[in-house]
């Protein structure tokens, strides 16, 4: 099958991954034991995952640290063969292919970087070009491209050693596009970045999968760029998918999916008051914020329209809920599941 006949760019089908660790116990003694007769233990990062990718979308595999996120994309990438389960990059199965593979894809991992660390980042772009076979002309356009958006030619002849952590994770995203890849994974592509240079990279993406049709898959833990870049989410927790879904679908099943904001002429408690259907979430002195009860299906025109007749207003307006609301009721929601099954002993709440 060639890569286009694949209905997904990326697909992953029950994908398990485990880890033979050796237990290291405290003390000289147990460093002996551990010498003498190491004990090993299981650790399973991905328990079962499955999840696809059309061609030219932009998916967030989001989580909670440890959730299983980066071991996933390094099974779509083939650095890792997954313990069961089988994935498909463009029509081919990465951990059986690497090489192939790897000029399907780019990857970052904010984490760690991909250049060489002792040569100027320019260096590294140069060795790229000449490993992908990428012709001069497009090289140095894709350069002067990057150039613009990422503001790379400041630093990219300092040695990568040297570069702060949002310099070098510029110059490894420039790095995994530069062959111009019809997937991308990036893993915390942001890590490290300000604010500026954040928006920058998000433009770049953007641009990436609009104008280039490249899907990506994206891991982050900013839901900024979440609510920026993602068309659809999978939320991952404990090495299983708790949810699929566009953000909108994930906002009307987690979070009440919006909220009235009110500024109200009177400063006392508004609870005591309250419109039918609605309830409050937070008051500080005039501000007020309600959101739907669940008692009666209550709608943002007419949620405004009782919270106008039932006080004097001064500014209102319809607010979707805050993202991170909604992921966090989405991790309790799968810790409730998982309690009822009995699957959690002792662990906190994140
Ligand atoms: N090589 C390894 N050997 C043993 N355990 C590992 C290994 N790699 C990952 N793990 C464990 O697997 C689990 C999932 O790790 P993973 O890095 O995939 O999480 P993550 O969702 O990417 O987290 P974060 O958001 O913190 O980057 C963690 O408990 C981690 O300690």
């Amino acid at each position: 099958m060639t890569a286009r006949e694949s209905e997904f760019a990326i697909e992953a089908r029950g994908l398990v991954k485990t880890f033979r660790t050796a237990r290291r116990r405290p003390g000289a003694l147990g460093m002996l034991r551990a010498l003498v007769a190491p004990e090993r233990v299981s650790t399973t990062a991905v328990a079962d995952v499955s999840f696809s990718v059309g061609h030219g979308q932009l998916l967030a595999l989001l989580g909670p640290n440890g959730a299983g996120k980066s071991t996933t994309i390094k099974m779509l990438t083939g650095i890792l063969t997954p313990s069961a389960g089988r994935a498909s990059v463009m029509g081919i199965v990465p951990y059986r292919e690497r090489v192939r593979n790897a000029r399907n894809i780019g990857a970052v991992f904010g984490q760690r970087t991909q250049l060489w660390w002792d040569l100027p980042a320019r260096e590294s772009f140069r060795i790229l070009r000449d490993i992908y076979g990428v012709a001069d002309g497009d090289y140095r356009s894709r350069m002067r491209e990057f150039d613009d958006l990422l503001e790379l030619s400041s630093f990219w002849d300092t040695r990568v050693r040297h570069l702060s952590l949002g310099q070098r994770v510029r110059c490894d995203l420039a790095a995994a596009l530069l062959h111009d890849p019809p997937v991308v994974f990036l893993d915390e592509p942001t890590i490290g970045m300000d604010v500026v240079v954040k928006e920058q990279v998000r433009l770049l993406l953007r641009d990436q999968v609009e104008r280039r049709g490249q899907t990506v898959l994206l891991t982050t833990h900013d839901m900024t760029e979440v609510e920026r870049l993602a068309e659809r989410v999978v939320l991952i927790n404990h090495g299983h998918i708790v949810l699929d879904g566009t953000l909108a679908e994930i906002r009307t099943r987690f979070g009440s999916g919006w909220r009235v904001n009110a500024t109200l002429v009177q400063t006392e408690p508004a609870t005591g008051r309250c419109p039918p259907g609605l309830r409050v979430v937070r008051q500080d002195g005039a501000r007020v914020i309600f959101e739907p009860d669940g008692t009666d299906g209550v709608a943002p025109p007419q949620a405004l329209k009782r919270v106008i007749d039932r006080y004097e207003v001064t500014d209102i307006h319809i607010q979707e809920s805050d993202l991170e609301d909604v992921m966090r009721a989405a991790y309790l929601d799968d810790r409730a599941d998982r309690e009822l099954d009995g699957e959690l002993d002792g662990e906190t709440v994140a």
